[in-house]
């Protein structure tokens, strides 16, 4: 009685109308139904068993799939129909478990339906029904109120209801409760989304004469295999993609295990294979219907489930394969050949891009661990497929703020670059038209901005459109431009488009403790390093020196740099005027001694007009240590380079009052607090240190 032999599973491939009317979104083609041939974006070409397209009618697909199915369960056979794919592509749909679609019903209706015509046939047949799902990796009975789990025991569920059905109207009844009990939630891609795995069962005891047969008929529709990213979800939601991914990706490994024939089966790696682990064995016929988009926005996510159907289907590449594709191509050669280029094209082409990514493949930081060579294709429209795909290297990661950019691009701006088109081209009544750029431009930059403004609360200094000096004939496929969105994306990178270039800011070592800072000090004395923005121009005059700035730059930002300078210089002379000493000693090189002395002098003499005439204080007149004679200012020098390499206790040694050293003065700190030098000659300062260290 069975029929297969080398095919695990029998693979369906249906696909939902496009939500979007332009031809040249739509990324895939059907170019033969017999056999079924499926051709794709990424060039690859998939044969299935079955290929719906959108006009396949619900009773097409129910009498191709499921039909043949319902005598087998008859005859004893477990049979298991999953439908599988990304959320929105029809899944729910498809079983007809939504009561919104009972006027024209899915696979579950049309099989009680079926069933209960053979009663005439099948005299004592016995059907019960179960309906549960499987959410967040626990059981959850349907047909119960309660809303408490069920325990599982090997792949049997503890306490779930199992309905006997005398009518089809029963079974209905039972399909509307659960339905309603099913978890559902509002993501960005689907209103209406199932949140959960459901699991219609029918069981089917048949008595013959001489024969008594159970089996039963799993109709199973699969939460949607999801980008977290592009579904927007949050919170539990975000977990619940979380666990729906999960349980795709075990679903996967054991259909794959199945399908390769391999000894070890993981079906205890989730709750859903562990309890149809009876269900899905070589013993058993399963279905599986892949729902997939065929909207070029989508196509990321579609060949993600064409290639596992194409796995699960362990197909031999057939040579009519080939043949039939050499064949569309001829009679199709517009869609094949290479497309009038356009200046910026050409320009396009003379820098050739290495990597045309869609924008799903930089986002995704897939859930899933990657099964599909997919991810490596090119996106190309199909109407521009003629060269050789150039091999691409791994996209580098995305900053979260170009992330954001390009999934604000990818999920509003192409929808609305759509709806653009689309209107415009009715307007212009098909003609080659001039599409409104700068008016999409406009919007979408508001729309990046808006986006960023939000997230970072920040208002960007510069945002421009992704979309910039495009014409109308590269839009033949939306992919092309995405280069372009990725690197303004890039350009509006938080670092560069909020934050002035990091400066390294000095930690203070923890070492920097009291008994460092001394030797610090001293060191910092001696080897005054040059400060460009501090100084204190007590030699001359207040006028700041010409300095880089304003060599080289406009004269607007000298003038700009001057006045902070003068600021600058006034803020410390209001310190020397009206700061207490502990302001005082806030000015550099100035110590509690120092700042005592600058108030002396200042209830002596009045205020200071000028930093200049802090000279005037005979601690800064009394310098014993300089020296106008070039010989001696030489030799200092030389000294303070020597102490510079000298270790630190040297240093402190040479510091004490009881080492007779030759030029103590030298070794003044900010305060001079160690030095009795300092009351000895009572010199603190020179003019060189004021300039050097202020
Ligand atoms: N073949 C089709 N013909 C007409 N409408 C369809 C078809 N497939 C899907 N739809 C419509 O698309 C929408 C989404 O379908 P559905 O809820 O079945 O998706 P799903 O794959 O079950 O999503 P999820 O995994 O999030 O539950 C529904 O409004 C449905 O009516």
């Amino acid at each position: 009685m069975d029929t297969r032999t080398e095919e695990f599973v029998n693979v369906a491939i249906r696909i939902r109308p496009s939500l979007n009317v332009l031809e040249e979104s739509i990324g895939i083609k059907v170019i033969s139904e017999t056999p079924p041939i499926l051709y794709a974006v990424n060039r690859q070409s998939y044969t299935f068993n079955n290929i719906f397209t959108s006009k396949a009618s619900q009773k097409d697909v129910y009498n191709d799939i499921v039909k043949p199915l319902v005598q087998k369960v008859l005859l004893g056979y477990n049979c298991t129909v999953f439908a599988y794919g990304q959320t929105g592509t029809g899944k729910t749909y498809t079983m007809g478990s939504d009561p919104k679609t009972y006027s024209d019903p899915g696979f579950i209706v049309r099989t009680f339906n079926e069933i209960f015509a053979y009663q005439e046939e099948y005299k004592d047949l016995e059907v019960y029904v179960s309906f549960y799902e499987i959410y967040k990796e626990k059981v959850f009975d349907l047909l119960s109120n309660s809303k408490k789990s069920l325990q599982v025991k090997g792949f049997k569920i503890d306490g779930l209801a199992q309905v006997k059905v005398y009518t089809p109207n029963e079974a209905q009844n039972l399909l509307n409760i659960g339905s309603k009990n099913r978890h559902v939630g509002d993501t960005k891609l689907n209103a209406n989304s199932s949140r959960s795995h459901a699991i219609f069962t029918m069981f089917c005891n048949v008595k013959n004469e001489n024969v008594k047969t159970e089996a039963k008929l799993n109709l199973v529709d699969l939460a949607g295999s999801e980008s977290v990213r592009k579904t927007g979800t949050e919170g539990s939601q975000f977990q619940e993609g979380v666990n729906i991914n999960m349980g795709l990706y075990n679903i996967r490994r054991v259909i794959s295990a199945l399908s390769a024939n391999m000894s070890h089966v993981p079906y205890r790696e989730s709750m859903i294979t562990t309890i149809l682990q009876d269900s899905l064995s070589r013993t058993n016929f399963v279905t599986l219907v892949a729902c997939i988009s065929p909207d070029l926005l989508d196509m990321s996510e579609t060949i993600q489930t064409l290639e596992f159907a194409q796995g699960a289907k362990k197909m031999k590449n057939k040579p009519e394969v080939n043949t039939i594709l050499q064949q569309y191509k001829k009679e199709n050669p517009a869609l094949f050949e290479r497309p009038q280029l356009t200046n910026s094209a050409v320009k396009q082409k003379a820098t050739p891009l290495k990597r045309h990514y869609s924008s799903t493949e930089c986002l995704a930081t897939p859930i899933l661990p990657k099964t599909s060579k997919a991810i490596n294709h090119t996106w190309t429209p199909m109407s521009t497929i003629t060269e050789p795909l150039v091999e691409p290297t791994p996209f580098p990661a995305l900053s979260p703020i170009v992330r954001k950019c390009v999934e604000v691009f990818e999920t509003t701006v192409m929808k609305k670059f759509d709806v653009m088109l689309q209107s415009h081209r009715l307007a212009e009544k098909c003609k080659t038209p001039q599409f409104p750029w700068e008016k999409l431009q406009n919007e979408v930059s508001q729309i990046v901005r808006n986006e960023i403004v939000q997230m970072t609360g920040q208002r960007p200094r510069n945002c421009s459109s992704p979309i910039e000096n495009h014409d109308i004939s590269n839009i033949s496929g939306v992919f092309s431009e995405e280069p372009s969105v990725i690197a303004v994306a890039k350009r509006l990178d938080f670092n560069e488009t909020f934050k002035k270039p990091d400066i390294p800011v000095k930690k203070p070592s923890k070492k920097h403790t009291v008994a460092s800072r001394r030797s610090a000090r001293l060191s910092r004395v001696l080897v005054a390093p040059k400060r460009q923005s501090m100084r204190l121009h007590a030699k001359t005059s207040e006028t700041p020196k010409p300095n880089r700035f304003s060599k080289t730059s406009s004269p607007k930002k000298a003038k700009k740099i001057d006045d902070i300078k003068k600021n600058h210089l006034k803020h410390i002379l209001s310190i020397l005027n009206d700061g207490n000493e502990k302001e005082l000693q806030k000015l550099p090189s100035v110590g509690p001694k120092t700042a005592v002395q600058i108030r002396y002098f200042r209830d002596l003499h009045g205020s200071f007009e000028t930093i200049a005439d802090l000279k005037k204080m005979d601690s800064w007149r009394a310098n014993g240590y300089q020296s106008s004679d070039p010989v001696i200012t030489s030799k200092r020098k030389l000294q303070r380079k020597k102490l510079q390499h000298l270790p630190k206790e040297a240093i402190e040694l040479l510091k004490s009052p009881t080492v007779q050293h030759p030029s103590h003065g030298d070794i003044d700190d900010k305060d001079g607090e160690d030095s009795k030098s300092d009351y000895e000659n009572n010199s603190v300062h020179s003019d060189d240190d004021v300039e050097e260290i202020l």
